[in-house]
């Protein structure tokens, strides 16, 4: 039996939750059911609902096999996981940020001063390195607050869009650390449980295929040379030949194939202009090399 460890509310939730969709393992229930436990469509693979800074723990003592969560959870908590997969979603930055008119310039200039923070050991980590002495103030929230009433004189906190370090008044002068969830497993389980990687192989190729996207098309027989030349595709494109309901048409032939999502809208214009027509774009939902 494999336990994975999700969280149970929060932004990362509903993200990972659809992940585990996409990947055809769809998790029964959720946050707004409030239950601590689930199953998956594997009878094998079970789900813990857990709060996202507590996953890195959960997973380091065997509590759950596998976890998902942010990088900045984990590394604060200098868990002893292994990083199995990047999720690439949930990014953001802890930065180092001061009142828009304070005369810190950058963290050098904050030796002997005080900084709150969510995160104490990412934030005594990053002066350290830096070999600046700074008192830490750890706070569990609202800690934009904390250098407009006294408390501290810089903080370390998450950014994502700014917005919230814009509305309190605070600018941002360096970045502490950036963050994206990743996949982790614990290490005993993973030299044990090889399905482990079934799990991440799964989560890849729906990494793998938001990058890209199916394409078809009619071509005539022409233009083919053309066409073949435009597409790269993963092993060349599959060429099908079209039945023409009457004799007298030129004979068309069915491309298929797969195109990095960024190249479409320059690709699908080039084939255009060498002759192919009926042209579908399509997403595709998972990948396995
Ligand atoms: N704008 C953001 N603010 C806070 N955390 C973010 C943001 N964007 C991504 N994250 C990531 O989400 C994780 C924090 O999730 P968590 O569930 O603990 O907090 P939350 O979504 O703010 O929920 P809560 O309402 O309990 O504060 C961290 O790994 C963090 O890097
Ligand atoms: O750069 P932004 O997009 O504005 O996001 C950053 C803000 O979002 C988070 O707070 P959250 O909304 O989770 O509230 P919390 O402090 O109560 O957790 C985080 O602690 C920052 O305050
Ligand atoms: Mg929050």
């Amino acid at each position: 039996m494999i336990r994975i460890a999700i969280p149970n509310k929060g932004r990362l939730h509903e993200p990972t939750m659809s992940l585990f969709k996409d990947a055809g393992l769809p998790i029964s229930g959720g946050a707004e059911s409030r239950i601590l436990f689930a199953k998956t469509t594997d009878p094998d693979i079970h789900i813990l609902f857990a709060r996202a800074a507590d996953i890195p723990e959960y997973v380091q003592d065997g509590a759950a096999d596998v976890g998902i969560t942010g990088m900045d959870l984990i590394t604060e908590r200098g868990a002893e996981v292994e990083a199995l997969l990047d999720l690439k979603f949930g990014r953001a930055s802890l930065v180092l940020a001061v009142p828009e008119d304070s005369v810190f310039q950058s963290a050098r200039d904050l030796e002997g001063k005080k900084v709150a923070t969510e995160f104490p050991e990412i934030t005594r980590q990053y002066f350290k390195s830096l070999g600046i002495n700074v008192e830490v103030i750890t706070v569990s929230g609202a800690c934009e607050m904390t250098p407009h009433v006294g408390i501290a004189d810089a903080i370390v906190d998450i950014s994502s869009s700014g917005t919230t370090l814009l509305i309190n008044h605070l600018k941002a002068i360096d970045t502490v650390f950036s963050s994206t969830v990743h996949l982790i497993a614990n290490k005993k389980s993973l030299r044990e449980k090889e399905k482990i990687l079934d799990i991440k192989t799964a989560l890849e190729s729906v990494l793998n295929a938001k990058k890209k996207r199916y394409l078809m098309m009619n071509v005539p027989e022409a233009s083919l040379q053309a066409v073949k030349e435009l597409l790269p595709g993963m092993s060349g494109p599959t060429v099908m030949k079209v039945e023409s309901s009457r004799s007298s048409e030129e004979s068309f032939l069915a491309v298929h194939s797969v195109v990095d999502a960024d190249l479409i809208f320059t690709i699908v214009n080039k084939l255009k202009n060498v002759g192919a027509r009926d042209i579908l774009v399509v997403p595709i939902e998972r990948i396995m090399p």
